[in-house]
């Protein structure tokens, strides 16, 4: 296929995500289903290009003066991938399967259209304006540096098991992809993101990975599983488990000494974890299943000194990768994430002994799911107090966390820590510790 057939199937799967509201994965696989002749190149650039738009919506809407499928596909061909106007033009005519030529308003627009100087900074930084407000409050005159960081495309991170090899070793089978160390996650390597219609390099077909030599995740995540293992700890509950994430970096970080229990309220989250645990190494993860009508946790009660919550939450913090979700994220779903959060809280007080803690972990830069909740779970729970992950920050990084990750409560001592793209270059992250003082 060529960029006219490619940027014209864009159009279709995006009309198809606005008109069924279905996360954008399903329409692009539909699309590659009921269109055979393309191949992996032309699926790979039709993502990346549907994608994008999602990322930049909301400004690219504004630079067109319409947020129709065709005009935002066009601005992200023009404004993002670098293609000009008059190649459009000549290719649109000469492709049966392009989009119909441009009209004389859409090569005004895609030349000379600009985001409007007084727009919303919502509009400026693409994301919801239902949001405006909370994202102000967690960013203030910052707010639009934050949501255009959000906006764009994320690198590809994998975390070292070193259960099973180096940093130096897995770096050195990369070096093809242009693998490069990450900033602060000591175990991380970094493979930069691609740029308009490259494909991402495949690492899980690599047999490094294979031999689990390392897993693909975000550096940020790494780093709020490293602050948790910090204090150290033999019983450990990974209260919020899911396929194993967080699970397996604590499982390396602790030298597969201890014992962590994986629990998730749905069974159905831990998809492929028992090969997952498999592949690393890991011998110290025990599955813990959810069964109706039982307190599969209550042997651990008062005994773990770490409980791990890394609570279901918006995923704002992850809107680089899943720009739909940024989209389609309703109030509702927010107020229910609060409320799931709070009850996941108060399920780890009583596992954890005087002494241990609790490390609260989300993905979202939302203020409410993360000072907020912090605040309100300390006030009524003061057997707890707020710990210093500002320095465990250091102590896992050797580096001191950029001034504006570091985050107070009014009046306490202790400091949470926000990672975002803008400060860190890793997905939106918030860690606070909760030390257990009675
Ligand atoms: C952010 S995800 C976990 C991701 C995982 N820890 C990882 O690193 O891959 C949050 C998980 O919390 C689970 N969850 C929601 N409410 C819960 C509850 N009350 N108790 C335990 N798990 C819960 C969800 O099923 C979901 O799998």
């Amino acid at each position: 296929m060529r960029d006219g057939g490619r940027i014209a199937a864009a159009i279709e799967v995006l009309g198809d995500v606005e008109r069924t509201r279905r996360p954008v994965q399903d329409a692009l696989k539909d699309w590659g289903l009921t269109h055979r002749f393309a191949g992996s190149k032309d699926r790979s650039a039709i993502g990346n290009l549907v994608f994008d738009v999602l990322r930049r919506k909301a400004s690219l809407a504004a630079i067109m003066g319409s947020d129709s499928p065709r005009a935002l596909a066009l601005a992200a061909a023009v404004r993002l991938w670098g293609r000009n106007v008059s190649s459009l033009d000549a290719l649109f005519a000469e492709d049966k399967f392009a989009p119909a030529s441009l009209t004389d308003d859409e090569r005004v627009a895609l030349s000379s259209g600009t985001v409007p100087a007084d727009a919303p900074d919502w509009t400026k930084g693409d994301y919801p304006e239902w949001l405006a407000s909370s994202l102000d409050r967690a960013f203030g005159d910052r707010v639009v540096e934050e949501g255009e960081a959000l906006a764009g495309r994320a690198d590809v991170d994998l975390r070292v098991n070193t259960l099973k090899s180096e940093r130096e070793q897995v770096l050195a089978g990369l070096d093809h992809l242009k693998a490069v160390t990450c900033r602060w996650s000591p175990v991380g390597i970094r493979i930069p993101a691609v740029d308009g219609d490259l494909r991402p390099g495949h690492v899980s077909s690599d047999l490094a990975y294979k031999k689990g030599w390392f897993e693909v995740q975000d550096e940020g995540s790494q780093l709020a599983a490293l602050i948790a293992a910090t204090g150290g700890g033999r019983q450990v509950i990974d209260l919020c488990a899911g396929a194993g994430g967080k699970t397996l970096a604590l499982s390396a970080a602790l030298g597969n000494h201890g014992q962590i229990y994986a629990y998730d309220s749905d069974k159905r989250r831990f998809g492929d974890i028992l090969d997952r645990i498999d592949r690393s190494g890991s011998r110290n993860i025990q599955i813990r299943e959810p069964r109706r009508d039982q307190d599969v946790l209550g042997d651990l009660a008062g005994k773990s000194d770490l409980v791990l919550v890394d609570a279901p939450c918006t995923g704002s913090g992850t809107w680089r990768r899943r720009p739909d979700a940024k989209w389609r994220l309703a109030p509702g779903a927010l107020d229910i994430r609060l409320k799931e959060q709070a009850a996941v809280l108060d399920n780890a007080v009583r596992l954890v002994k005087t002494g241990g803690r609790i490390v609260y972990i989300t993905c979202s830069v939302l203020p409410e799911e993360n000072e907020a909740q912090i605040s309100a779970f300390l006030s009524r729970t003061p057997a707890f107090a707020l710990g210093d992950a500002a320095a465990a920050f250091r102590a896992v990084t050797g580096q001191d966390a950029p001034e504006l990750t570091r985050l107070r409560l009014d009046g306490r001592d202790g400091s949470m820590l926000r990672l975002t793209p803008a400060l860190t270059g890793t997905d939106g992250f918030f860690v606070a510790i909760l030390n257990r003082t009675a």
